[in-house]
């Protein structure tokens, strides 16, 4: 709906944003070209200059040079999105613009926030009468200008308002805007961290898959590009796969002939959304191991100088080389290409069901009553790891919304039960040519994990009893036990 007012000198803006980085600055252009009049503001002008020079046809914009002038260009109850750097920023930000507000008003932050400040800030400028929302926004510097996928939380008093605003600039996927009200308070922001504990998950698993493509089989980069295209074709069909394919057919701008893969430092570097989501996974009891290999993962790419003193002093398989035990003939090669195809979309679904399990758990603790469903259909578009199968993921939780585990609805059990030969081949394969695969190894052994009938835990909770008298719980009884293992073995009940 386009309520574009074309005298800005008279009118008020109905929304602002301040913070104008890339993402600050695109947000404030989709609104805007959604026909809101849009006061923008930044900590320094420049910013603001630029998008006022640059965008300011494509809708009615009203730059303030400082806080109070931009906060006196909007209409009451006031709305202002903040978009710059999570914690002290973001804290800067508040202070300075809380005291100049008014009861009513509705102060949004869009960054990556962590859910526990966004729970504090809440709780903070609720006592001031001030509604404060905590909303994850995803779709990077393209999403945040053309419609990225949107998790807002906070006071349904506070969505009532924003909820329209965020559809509209939302990307909609089968006629559904992929915005929803997640639930009060940091529940926004928790969703968002899980998304990006996904993201890493899925980054990882796609580098792992072209590492055996690239140094167990010898493929190009250009040839891996035309793999990930076919793959983006079927189940894996993704944005992440589909940009995979476009850096692997890009060469380096600076050099003929030279994969821009090669010439990229191979250190990830990382700003804490994924070591957050593991870190809460810890608190909740949640087991993300696919997200925490990717974290792991990017922690050890990052330790150069150990691994530079490693590589004299620890041999391995020559990876891919004929008579190593990583080695694959050509003759086999389709059928390797495609188990690593198989076993990444199995260890794609463990990583999916992991963080709908970690969202199932963060809503308990938090009382915020997340619907799955409605994460998996926000998802669907707009979104880094918005995927084909997330409909799948959607229609899951519609059959059943109580679903244990992701891995238990018919299609995803049946997609990790028919993929697991594959699986199974391509772990034992990464294992031979001594190529690291944690992501498909761990996700593999949650697997297993979770269809045993009795796990090895048994031997813990025998171990703890012994040295820490820390008793154990019996199959066949109710109770609590302990053997006297110093004394005369018997077994006592507690
Ligand atoms: N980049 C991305 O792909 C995505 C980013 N996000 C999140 O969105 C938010 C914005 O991201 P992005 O656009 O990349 O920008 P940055 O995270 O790089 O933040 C830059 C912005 O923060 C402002 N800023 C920094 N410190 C302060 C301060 N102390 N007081 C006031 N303003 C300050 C800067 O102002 P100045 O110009 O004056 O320095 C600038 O506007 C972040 O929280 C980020 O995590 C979310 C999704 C995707
Ligand atoms: O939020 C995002 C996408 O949804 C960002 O792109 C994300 O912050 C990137 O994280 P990192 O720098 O840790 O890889």
């Amino acid at each position: 709906m386009m309520r574009r007012v074309s005298d800005e000198t008279t009118q008020k803006a109905q929304i602002g944003v301040t913070g104008l980085a890339v993402m600050g600055r695109n947000l404030a252009r989709n609104i805007a070209r959604h026909g809101y009049v849009t006061a923008v503001h930044n900590r320094t002008d420049a910013k603001t200059k630029a998008l006022i020079s640059e965008f300011g046809d494509e809708g009615t914009f009203v730059p303030g040079y400082s806080a109070q002038e931009f906060v006196d260009s909007l209409e009451s109850p006031r709305t202002i999105i903040i978009m710059v750097k999570a914690g002290g920023p973001t804290d800067a930000v508040i202070d300075e613009l809380a005291p100049l507000l008014s009861e009513g008003d509705i102060l949004v932050d869009g960054g990556n926030a962590h859910f526990l400040d966004t729970r504090r800030r809440e709780a903070a400028l609720r006592e001031k009468g001030i509604h404060f929302a905590g909303v994850g926004v995803s779709g990077g510097e393209e999403g945040a200008l053309l419609g990225p996928s949107i998790m807002p939380g906070g006071s349904e008093h506070a969505y009532a308002k924003l909820g329209p605003i965020l559809a509209d600039i939302a990307v909609s996927v089968d006629g559904t805007p992929c915005s929803t009200h997640v639930g009060p308070d940091g529940a926004g922001h928790f969703v968002k961290m899980v998304h990006n504990g996904i993201e890493y998950a899925d980054m990882q698993l796609i580098a792992e898959a072209y590492d055996l493509l690239r140094h167990g089989l010898g493929r190009t980069p250009k040839q891996l590009a035309e793999v990930f295209t076919t793959w983006n074709s079927g189940d894996l069909e993704s944005f992440l796969i589909e940009i995979t394919a476009r850096v692997l057919a890009k060469d380096d701008p600076t050099q003929e002939g030279v994969a821009l893969v090669d010439v990229v430092l191979d250190e990830a570097e990382q700003k804490g959304t994924g070591r957050w989501t593991v870190q809460t996974a810890l608190d909740l009891g949640t087991p993300v191991s696919g997200i925490a290999e990717a974290v792991f993962a990017r922690a050890l790419s990052g330790h150069a100088e150990q691994r530079k003193a490693a590589q004299p002093v620890l041999p391995g398989p020559d990876a891919g080389a004929e008579g190593s035990g990583g080695f694959v003939a050509e003759a086999d090669a389709e059928q390797f290409i495609d188990d690593v195809r198989a076993a990444l979309y199995a260890s794609k679904v463990v990583a999916y069901a992991q963080g709908f399990d970690m969202i199932r758990a963060g809503s308990l603790e938090y009382g915020w009553g997340i619907d799955p469903g409605a994460m998996a259909t926000i998802w669907r578009g707009g979104c880094i790891i918005r995927a084909k199968f997330l409909d799948r993921i959607k229609d899951a939780y519609a059959k059943n919304a109580e679903l244990p585990s992701l891995l238990l609805d018919p299609y995803f059990a049946d997609a990790v039960v028919q993929g697991q030969e594959a699986w199974r081949r391509v772990v034992v394969h990464s294992v031979n040519a001594g190529i690291p695969a944690p992501g498909f190894s761990s996700s593999l052994a949650y697997y297993d994990g979770l269809r045993r009938e009795r796990s090895s835990a048994a031997l813990v909770q025998g171990l703890r009893d012994l040295f820490g008298a820390h008793t154990y719980k019996r199959t066949d009884r109710d109770g609590s036990f302990h053997v006297e293992w110093s004394g005369d073995g018997s077994e006592t009940q507690s």
